[in-house]
């Protein structure tokens, strides 16, 4: 009720009260805009669903392209997450949008999970894409000349085969939140959504250093050391499985965590973790291998999360003969295989491991021959670059029982390589080629029998 006859007063009160209702209204007039934003966006899309393709090493676009689908599943947006190898030429020639999520290795060549699209499809310069919208994610490391070279070659790509860019493409250096932000906001506007779910990368979590200890006095070789670290405050063990990763955050660096493949099993207590030392030119210490290894104290508090990686887990090859190759620090990642096929009581394992020098780097030498007595490492072949015998590494060892390699494959054996990309994985990836042949090794990757974990 208003009380009042003054005319003045009663056309001021009538007007503050309109202007109040429209402030009111406005967030309903948002929500209104953007579910009118959402329909245009969803008759614009057609019927058919959209592709979230990744080409993903370790797991980070993998990730960015699961938020990204499940951000148009909640948009009400139908699409199909798939790795990029998953896309054929009448794929790409019929889908209407593609959002492409690709990560950089080498010298700016695509992931393993996208050598054959790249290959393959990237060097088709007959395919007529007028019909695709798309969009791409870069994810790479500025501190590599071919700053996301792949994710930039795909865009160059597409864009000469007449496809038409959503919107620019995106790049993220390192993982850093501001450009995935970007990429996000992007899919927002394009899917008319303002409720996306939380993109928010996990925390990393308090542990401590809880032993340390270097497996090569006397090397030639860089320094290389056995960490073993537990949860602060004996917190509860998170769960992994063999083959996964974890990041560490340096004080030093934080913004720059560093990843390491993890050398043990949850039943071991710990996370245990194969860290060399680094040296510049200068003779200064890495930053984070610096302090992981020298500077912080046992006890020290270690800010660690850890990272699925999915692609170098065991998975459907639990059951099956296994081949892991590896040199140097790769050890890590193939004795946390290793640890777990023993619990599960998984006998058929050939270990192939290069380093240099076998009176200072045969790292865990005791624990190999103990599996060895128990029957559960059947085959152990190492190789050594300044042995006694000459030049060795572990491709030559591969050749030389080329005949094993075949027999042990003709049982359904998977091979898990870790270690040096540079030299190693491309000198095994040769031997193996040459050994199966290319069309057999490109179908063990394909059906998730050849697996990498190389950097
Ligand atoms: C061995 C190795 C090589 C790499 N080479 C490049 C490169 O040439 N250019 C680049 O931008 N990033 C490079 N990176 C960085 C990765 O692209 C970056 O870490 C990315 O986030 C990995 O994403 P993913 O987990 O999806 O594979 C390289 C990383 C590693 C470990």
């Amino acid at each position: 009720m208003i009380l009042t006859n003054d005319p003045t007063r009663l056309v001021l009160t009538v007007a503050m009260l309109a202007a109040y209702g429209a402030v009111c209204l406005q967030p309903w007039l948002r929500a209104r805009r953007a579910r009118a934003d959402a329909k245009a966006a969803r008759a614009a899309a057609g019927d058919s669903p959209w592709l979230v393709a990744y080409a993903s090493q370790t797991g980070n676009a993998e990730l960015l392209a699961r938020q990204t689908s499940e951000t148009l599943r909640v948009a009400g947006i139908a699409n199909h997450l798939c790795e990029f190898d998953e896309i054929d030429a009448a794929t790409l020639q019929s889908a209407e949008r593609i959002l492409f999520l690709a990560s950089t290795y080498g010298e700016g060549d695509a992931p393993d999970a996208g050598a054959r699209f790249a290959q393959r499809l990237m060097a088709r310069s007959d395919l007529a894409l007028g019909q695709l919208h798309y969009a791409v994610l870069a994810l790479g490391d500025s501190a590599y000349s071919s700053f996301c070279g792949f994710g930039r070659t795909l865009d160059a790509w597409l864009a000469a085969r007449g496809a038409q860019p959503l919107f620019p493409r995106v790049e993220v250096d390192r993982s850093a939140p501001p450009a995935i932000a970007a990429w996000r906001q992007q899919l927002s506007h394009l899917a008319g959504t303002s409720d996306a779910p939380d993109w928010d990368a996990p925390a990393f979590d308090a542990w401590r250093l809880a032993e340390r200890r270097q497996l090569n006095p006397g090397s030639v070789g860089a320094p290389i050391y056995h960490i073993e670290l537990e949860p602060a405050d004996g917190g509860a063990l998170p769960h992994w499985q063999s083959g996964d990763l974890v990041q560490i955050a340096a004080p030093a660096d934080p913004e720059r965590p560093r990843e390491y493949s993890i050398a043990s099993i949850p039943a071991d207590g710990r996370v245990h973790l194969l860290v060399r030392l680094h040296r510049h030119g200068d003779g200064s210490h890495g930053l984070a291998s610096g302090w992981l290894t020298q500077q912080a104290r046992q006890g020290a508090p270690v800010r660690l999360r850890l990272r699925e990686h999915r692609r170098f887990r065991l998975e459907a090859n639990a059951e099956r003969p296994l081949i892991l190759i590896g040199n140097g620090s790769g050890i890590a990642g193939l004795r946390g295989h290793l640890k777990a096929r023993a619990a599960a009581g998984q006998a058929r394992n050939w270990l192939l491991f290069g380093e240099r020098d076998p009176g200072h780097d045969a790292f865990y030498h005791e624990e190999l021959e103990a599996w060895q007595r128990q029957g559960l490492l059947p085959r152990l072949d190492r190789a050594w670059s300044r042995g006694p015998d000459g030049k060795e590494y572990v491709q030559d060892l591969l050749l030389r029982h080329a005949e094993t390699v075949r027999s042990w494959i003709a049982d359904g054996a998977a091979l898990y390589v870790c270690g040096s990309l540079e030299g190693m994985a491309s000198g095994v990836d040769q031997a193996l080629t040459q050994i199966l042949g290319i069309d057999h090794i490109a179908e063990l990757s394909r059906s998730g029998r050849y697996r990498r974990d190389v950097y």
